[in-house]
């Protein structure tokens, strides 16, 4: 599995307001940008968090690009994921529509009545068991989905490349389980600020151990620049 993390910032690192408001924080250069990552995509993934703040569709923008897919054998828009330990994604979200297959990774705790309902409400809803442990981190409890097993799960139902667009928990959570390879970040020419607002990486946070980032390009849209690194084994 090839795993492609993709976020918008300010340049004091936050991903959105302290009120966990959607903010337009590129432009129409990196949303086409954004597009073509998601075209490129099997499936897009984001936590339960991002669904409850963004409602978001996670859908190709240009026709062309759906086109360009069914052409290829491919379906017209890249699956999407949702990372949600307890079934919290709301039955009416967009991203329930029927425009792409919608997978709900849940873990064993997730009331049956909410995974009935989601099931009812057009998703996939996959429990994800409590799975194999990473050289960082592996996590399954009440509150976070195994994504290592998580990953395994959809790389079973023929995913083989996934962007991951967010929020910051989750982003965190796939870098603590060495499960990224690629980032992309697009850094807007703001200051958002909060000690509380979302930023790139919650979660707990590295006290060593840090992931190792090789910047292999730097890209100027709109009024900011995009950061695009691979990751490294680990080594400084
Ligand atoms: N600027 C940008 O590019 C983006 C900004 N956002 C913003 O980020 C905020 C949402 O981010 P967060 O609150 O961090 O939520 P999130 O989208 O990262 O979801 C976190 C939730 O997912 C669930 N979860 C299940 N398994 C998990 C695991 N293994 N690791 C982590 N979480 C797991 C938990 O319920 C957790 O609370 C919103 O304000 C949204 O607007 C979201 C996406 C992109
Ligand atoms: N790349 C990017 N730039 C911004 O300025 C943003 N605010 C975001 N936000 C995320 O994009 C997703 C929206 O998806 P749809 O347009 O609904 O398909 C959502 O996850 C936002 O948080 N991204």
């Amino acid at each position: 599995m090839h795993v492609v993390v993709n976020a918008a910032q300010s340049v004091d690192g936050k991903l959105a307001t302290r009120r966990r408001e959607q903010l337009r924080i590129s432009g129409p250069e990196d949303f086409d940008r954004v597009d073509r990552v998601r075209a490129a995509a099997d499936a897009v993934l984001v936590g339960v968090g991002t669904v409850l703040a963004d409602d978001p569709h996670l859908t190709l923008d240009e026709e062309d690009r759906r086109v360009e897919r069914l052409r290829n054998g491919r379906p017209g828009n890249p699956a999407r994921v949702v990372v949600d330990s307890t079934g919290r994604t709301p039955t009416d979200a967009r991203i329930l529509d029927d425009a792409a297959t919608t997978y709900l990774l849940v873990s064993a705790s997730a009331p049956p009545e909410r995974r009935e309902a989601l099931a009812a409400a057009g998703a996939e809803v996959v429990v994800v068991e409590g799975g194999s442990g990473t050289e960082r981190e592996s996590e399954s409890d009440g509150d976070h989905v195994d994504l290592v097993a998580g990953i395994h799960a959809l790389a079973e139902r023929g995913i083989d490349r996934l962007m991951v667009e967010g929020g910051g928990e989750v982003i965190y959570s796939c870098f603590a389980a060495g499960l990224v390879d690629e980032l992309h970040v697009y850094v807007g020419s703001m200051v958002i600020g909060g000690r509380d607002a979302p930023t790139l990486a919650d979660g707990e946070g590295f006290t060593e151990a840090f992931p190792r980032l090789d910047l292999v390009d730097t890209e100027r849209l709109d009024d900011g620049i995009v950061l695009s690194y691979e990751v490294g084994d680990g080594t400084p």
